[in-house]
């Protein structure tokens, strides 16, 4: 495959290399299982020496100034901006979605390191009055040092964007490890942050058994903060053992999202935003609406649209530009997903429309809408990460707001009302970090991305995405006499 920014090594203090046995991992093309390349299979050792790398290049990096690092940030940005069609192919090739998804991915990565560009000239301190005539008060906020950081398979390179684009901002260094079915959008950013100037050792990319690096990258103590997007399991192992060495940690990790439609709902509006926060990456996203709840006034007219809407997407390969689906990540994620249709069923689910494996074959699956889908089904429990859309009734708003906030997860929610005091009503009333009103795409850079409950720890973007970076530092400033 040629593309200008495939690597199948890992970038480690500024250089491209093998793991240290040579072993390797395939990637495989994610509708056919096909091999597509390798990258290195490297444990504890390689990571022991991006860690090492990043902590020597940290005693300068940190002294870098805000304006050094935010002009550095804009190189990077414009770099990615020009290559966003490579990159987006890369992307496609090992995580399957729509072309234009992956566009709009890199777009958003992009999105990231602008934004980020401008919030490192704004970490702020303070200068706190005095009670004391002879001393000052000063606050100040610093770099916290090497930060780890873990990424997903289902938005490779905007998940790394959004932990890159701070601890960089902020003078921190990084180490990342990609998720291992898509290990080169991952593995890009090391070349795009070598291209862009990035000193050697400030940015390291490695891949390879997750479990062993893992370990190193929570247990060594020269790593002072932990970042992870991914499962909720997998997040709590993490954060038990950032315990040991009391690691800051940013945790964005699974949801359940409810999308609740009311009586008084523009249904057209509705089931428009029910595709796409539903469809999305093929329904493979932390915020996709993972069970309905439908007001009896309006439950049959928006079941006949969204079946009818989810029945028109087009599901192919994520190259051909027609393509609305593009396959699930893995013969495993197929088989889940069947799992949990064959759970409703059982229990009393009607489809409305697909159900079951493509006619494409491999890891494709239908759009399907699944009817009187009732809460003790494990589609509407657990986090589906697949296009199934369990449609449940209810009666009053009361049940309503109860049945959303009823699960451990709380990433993001959304709700369908022309009615203002029930607007500010659910929305005060849902326990979720991020709420959507009559709208079923809300990700922007600017808006604090994270979650409440099992749904992880801190925000990322707006504003308050650096400050998991900073330490914030008091400081007495004595023997002012006279001052
Ligand atoms: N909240 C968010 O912002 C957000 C965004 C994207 C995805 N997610 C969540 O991520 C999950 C899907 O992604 P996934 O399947 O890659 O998740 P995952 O938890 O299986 O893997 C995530 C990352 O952790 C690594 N990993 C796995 N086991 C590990 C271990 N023992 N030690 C260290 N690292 C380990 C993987 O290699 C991968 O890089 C879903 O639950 C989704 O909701 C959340
Ligand atoms: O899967 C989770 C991602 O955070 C989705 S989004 O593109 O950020 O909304």
């Amino acid at each position: 495959m040629v593309n200008r920014y495939l690597r199948e090594q890992n970038y480690i203090d500024g250089m491209w290399v093998h793991a240290d046995s040579g072993a390797t991992i395939d990637v495989t093309d994610p509708a056919t299982s096909a091999r597509i390349g390798v990258v290195p299979r490297s444990g504890q050792a390689e990571t022991r020496r991006a860690i090492a790398a990043a902590d020597a290049a940290f005693q300068t990096w940190r002294r870098t100034t805000a304006l050094e690092r935010s002009q550095l940030l804009r190189t990077l940005h414009d770099l990615i901006v020009r290559n966003q069609q490579a990159l987006a192919e890369l992307l496609t090739l090992e995580q399957g979605k729509p072309l234009a998804e992956a566009v709009g991915e890199i777009r958003a990565s992009a999105g990231y390191v602008l934004w980020f560009a401008e919030e490192a000239r704004r970490t702020y301190g303070e200068m706190v009055p005095s009670p004391w005539a002879d001393r000052r008060i000063l606050v100040t906020r610093e770099p916290v040092g090497v930060v780890a950081a873990i990424t997903p398979w289902n938005f490779p390179s905007s998940m790394l964007a959004r932990k890159l684009a701070p601890a960089l901002a902020a003078g921190c260094t990084v180490v990342a490890k990609p998720a291992t079915q898509t290990p080169y959008s991952g593995l890009a950013w090391g070349a795009l942050c070598e291209e862009a100037g990035f000193p050697k050792g400030v940015v390291n990319i490695l891949t390879g058994n997750a479990g062993e690096i893992g370990d190193e990258l929570c247990l060594n103590p020269i790593v002072r903060k932990l970042t992870f997007t991914g499962s909720t399991e997998i997040g709590k192992v993490l954060l038990a053992k950032c315990a040991a060495t009391v690691k800051k940690v940013s945790m964005e990790l699974g949801g359940n999202a409810p999308f609740i439609v009311f009586d008084d709902a523009d249904i057209d509006r509705a089931v428009d935003g029910a595709i796409t926060s539903k469809y999305r990456n093929s329904g493979q996203t932390c915020v996709c609406t993972n069970r309905f709840l439908v007001q009896s006034g309006v439950y049959d007219r928006f079941v006949d649209k969204l079946a009818a809407a989810t029945g028109k997407l087009k599901v192919g390969s994520g190259l051909d530009p027609q393509t609305q689906q593009g396959p699930l990540i893995d013969a495993k994620a197929v088989n889940r997903v069947e799992a949990l249709i064959k759970d409703a069923v059982g229990n009393g689910a009607r489809i409305a429309t697909g159900g079951k494996r493509h006619m494409l074959g491999g890891s494709f699956f239908e759009p399907t809408v699944i009817t009187g889908a009732t809460s003790d089904m494990l589609c509407m429990k657990e986090e589906i990460f697949g296009p199934i859309a369990p449609v449940s009734r209810f009666e009053t708003e009361e049940e309503a707001i109860a049945r959303a906030n009823d699960t451990e997860f709380g990433l993001a929610a959304y709700f369908y009302t022309a009615d203002l005091a029930r607007a500010f009503r659910v929305m005060e009333r849902l326990k979720y970090g991020m709420v959507g009103v009559n709208e079923g795409l809300i990700t922007t850079v600017e808006g604090p991305f994270g979650g409440l409950k099992e749904s992880g720890i801190g925000k990322e973007g707006g504003r308050q995405g650096i400050d998991d970076y900073l330490d914030m530092k008091y400081v007495c400033l004595g023997g002012l006499e006279g001052s």
